[in-house]
Order: C-alpha cells, then structure tokens, then sequence
C-alpha cells in the first residue's frame, strides 16, 4: 500500500460541476472570470444544479422559490435564542442550526429527485435567514423577515442591518457569492460526498460540510485574516510583524493552496473589490495593508494569496462583523456542496478509502491487575 498524505494530488472521484485545470476555475465550464464579471449568484446556484446556465423564466422561478422557502421553523430560532449568545461562535451555531433544520422536515430522509430538489432549495434558502437571524439575536434584536422583492445578495443584508442596502453594496456582496461558491474536491465539499455516499440525508451531508468548513485551514481562515490585519493595526506595523511571523514559522492565513501554486484565480477580483471598497469606507489602510503583505509573503516564500485573503477587507468594508465571514463562505458554498451532493447520489457508490497500518504488532494482553 502507498499513502498520500494529506491525499495531495490523489484523484478520487469525476466530476462535472467544477473544474480547476491549468490554474483556470470553471463552474460547468464557464470561467469564473466571467461569472464573476457578469452572473448574479442565483444564475450561478441554477448552473451548478443543473449544468447549464438558466433562461428568464427559469432564474425567475429560482428566485421566487428561494425567497419563498426563505423563512425557517420558528423552532430553529428558538433554539438560537436558547444558547450561550456571547459565546458561541456563529459557525458553530449555523452547524447546529442546519442540523435542527432537518428535525422540521418531513421529507429529509424522502431520497426521492423530487424531494431532493426541494431540500436544496430550503437549504441555499435558509442558510442566510439562519446566518442573520443568529445575528441580530445576539444584538438583542428581532430577526428580519427575508423579503419576496428582494434578490439572494440584497436579501441578505437586508434581513441582516433591517434596512435596504444600497447597489455597491449588494453587487460587492453578489460577486463574492459567486467567487466562492464551488471549488471542486475541496475539503468540505469531499466531506459532504464521504457523508451522503452511504446514503445518508442532505441535512446530514451539509452539517457534515459546516463543520469541515469551520476548520481555519480552510473557510475559517478569512476571519483569521481579519483579526491579523486588526493586530497589525497600521501599514508601517507590516514589515516587522509579517518577517517576525515568518521567521518563526507561523502560517500567514489566506496565503497558500493545496491546488493553486501560480496563484488563485478569484484573489484578484477580491483584491480590486478590496481597493474600492475601502476608498468608499475612508479606511483605505486595510487594503493598503494587505497589499503589503502580500507583497512581503510572495517575496520571502513565494506563496500567493488565496481567496480568503482580500475577502476579509471585503466584508470589513460592507460593515460585516468578523466571526461572520466564515459563515458567509458557508452560505455561498452551500449551492456547491448541494450540486456535489445531488450529483453523487445521481452515481453513488459508498467512499471507502484504506489505511495503512503504522501502529504496533502482536501485543499481548495483559490483565488488569499485572499493568
Ligand atoms: C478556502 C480555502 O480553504 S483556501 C485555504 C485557506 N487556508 C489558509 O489560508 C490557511 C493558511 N494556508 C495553509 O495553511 C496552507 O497553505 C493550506 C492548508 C491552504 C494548504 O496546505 P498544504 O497544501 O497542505 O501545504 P502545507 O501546509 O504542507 O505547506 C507547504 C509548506 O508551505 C508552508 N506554508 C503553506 N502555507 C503557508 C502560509 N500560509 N504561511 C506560511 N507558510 C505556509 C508550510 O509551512 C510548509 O512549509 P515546510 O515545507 O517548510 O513545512
Ligand atoms: O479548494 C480548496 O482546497 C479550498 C477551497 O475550498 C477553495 O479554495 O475555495
């Protein structure tokens, strides 16, 4: 037996919904380029479900069905306001959430393609409603009820500040659902299929894919970004943190890929939402400064950053609160994790690796009473 650690490089399963060759990213074979240019991010939930992008009526449809199964069981919330509020981090309560959300349907253990296709809509619609509701209740505020009027990105802020946002607002907050929202075999998303390959639920399968989420040396790392930046505090602070930090061997959060080595196709579009978003807000020192890091960590280990580097002055600027950001992540790769599911159990065969044996041989038993 031969082992990979890590699996680097092992291929283990095909896959139409994205695709990473040659440094390039596509959903379905659209590059993320122009996705990311020009598609709202229900067009892109309806690409990576269906393999194609929607007409009119379809993207329509999507976005009245979304908004319509956008309220969640009053018990979920319920629940929310049970917990410790001050010390539960939101990705922990989003994992719990979704988990309780399975209790209040009747069909989530209904395999049926019919009953499928609703799970994934109740999911990609509820998770936002969740992720914000979490929010305002740890404010003391009421949750917002989502509104039918409202698109996926606008819906969001919308039910998360209680008030319209405006355009930049919601184009910004768009582009960065469809930047993140399928990354072929990453790790939550591979989590997500070993659950549902033994014919387990979708509820089951995303919950899985939450908590592998959670983990900073994946979607937590753009919170982990942020609270860097936070302690550097200011652009003359860069040089001497950044060189301490890497002398010392720490891990320097949103740089690195285990795929990308010339660089992450997405970083760029983040970096420039970054640069203006920051001149709208005043507080051009969070782009300035990542700008100086990036510079510093591409020159000392030739490591490029990933997608969660520039997301963290993104949604600093849209006046997000930090420990929401990886829930953020998790709320657009929802619709990639659904497409992976619904296109594993379309070929399902139960994902059962081997383990080569390290430990020790031939031991002996001994009483309890002779240890
Ligand atoms: C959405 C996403 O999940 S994107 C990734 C988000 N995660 C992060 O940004 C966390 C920081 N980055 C990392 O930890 C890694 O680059 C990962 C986890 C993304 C990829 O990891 P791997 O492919 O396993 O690479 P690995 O961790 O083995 O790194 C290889 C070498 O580069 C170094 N390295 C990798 N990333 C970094 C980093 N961000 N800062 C400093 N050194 C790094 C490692 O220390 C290691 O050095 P060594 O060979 O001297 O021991
Ligand atoms: O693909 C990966 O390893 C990590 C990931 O989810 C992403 O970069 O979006």
């Amino acid at each position: 037996m031969s082992t990979t650690r890590g699996l680097e490089g092992v291929v283990a399963t095909t896959s139409s919904v994205s695709s990473i060759i040659d440094g390039v990213l596509t959903y379905h074979g659209f590059n993320i380029d122009d996705l990311a240019d020009h598609a709202s991010f229900e067009e892109v939930i309806f690409l990576l479900w269906n393999g194609r992008l929607p007409n009119e009526a379809e993207l329509n449809q999507l976005t009245e069905d979304l908004a319509s199964y956008a309220e969640v069981p009053q018990g979920v919330i319920d629940q929310m306001k049970m917990y410790d509020i001050e010390k539960v981090h939101p990705m922990a309560a989003l994992r719990t959430a979704i988990s309780n959300l399975g209790l209040y349907d009747s069909e989530a253990d209904d395999q049926s393609e019919e009953a499928n296709k609703r799970k994934a809509l109740k999911l990609q619609a509820q998770v936002q409603t969740i992720v914000t509701a979490f929010s305002r209740i740890r404010e003391g505020k009421e949750p917002v009820a989502p509104r039918k009027d409202l698109g996926f990105a606008a819906n969001f802020l919308y039910m998360l500040n209680g008030e319209e946002p405006d355009d930049i607002s919601v184009n910004a907050f768009n582009k960065a659902l469809v930047l993140h929202a399928d990354h072929e075999l990453n790790a939550s998303t591979f989590t997500a299929r070993v659950c549902v390959a033994t014919l387990s639920d979708m509820y089951s399968g995303v919950t899985a894919a939450i908590g592998a989420l959670k983990g900073p040396l994946h979607g937590g790392a753009n919170e982990r970004v942020m609270a860097m930046l936070m302690e550097i505090g200011e652009v003359d602070n860069v040089e001497p943190y950044i060189t301490n930090a890497l002398n010392n061997k720490v891990k320097i959060m949103g740089f690195g890929h285990r795929v990308y080595k010339d660089g992450d196709p997405r970083a760029k579009h983040l970096r420039e939402m970054s640069k203006q978003l920051t001149s709208i807000t005043g507080e051009t020192k969070w782009y300035e400064m990542s700008i100086k890091i990036d510079d510093i960590v591409t020159r000392e280990k030739g490591l490029l950053p990933n997608v969660d580097f520039y997301s963290a002055s993104v949604y600093h600027s849209l006046g997000i609160k930090h420990d929401l950001f990886t829930p953020i992540f998790a709320i657009s790769r929802m619709s990639g994790w659904i497409a992976h599911i619904l296109e594993q159990f379309s070929n399902n065969r139960l994902i059962r690796p081997r383990a080569e044996y390290i430990g020790p041989d031939k031991q002996v038993y001994v009483p309890m009473d002779q240890r």
